[in-house]
């Protein structure tokens, strides 16, 4: 399924001139800086979890089941698979230099 499939994404955008273009995209750009600061979140109160278990920062099986799940989603919206995947490679590494100042 490609995003532009979306009957109701297509038509919307064809009508818009630039400015409401770039309107939309940075709603967009908004809400993706708030997917990651929710993630983030979370990510803290795993590192929270982990510290009163005395277990280690980084995961190495958790990492790859990111990243297997970012290739998935990649192919499913066809989008590049290898550049979703270093955005999640990202992602992972923000989390855990937050982990390791906070231990
Ligand atoms: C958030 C975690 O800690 C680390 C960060 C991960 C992530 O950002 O997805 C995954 C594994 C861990 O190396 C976790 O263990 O789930």
């Amino acid at each position: 399924m490609s995003y532009e499939d979306t009957d109701e994404t297509a038509a919307e955008l064809e009508g818009m001139n630039l400015d409401e273009l770039r309107e939309e995209i940075a709603e967009i750009d908004r809400d993706l800086v708030e997917l990651i600061a929710r993630r983030t979140y979370v990510a803290d109160t795993i590192a929270g979890v982990k510290e009163r278990r005395d277990l280690p920062t980084t995961d190495e099986t958790q990492e790859q089941a990111v990243m297997d799940r970012a290739g998935a989603n990649a192919e499913r919206f066809e989008v590049d698979s290898n550049l979703v995947k270093a955005i999640f490679r990202l992602l992972i590494e923000l989390n855990k230099v937050e982990q390791r100042e906070s231990r």
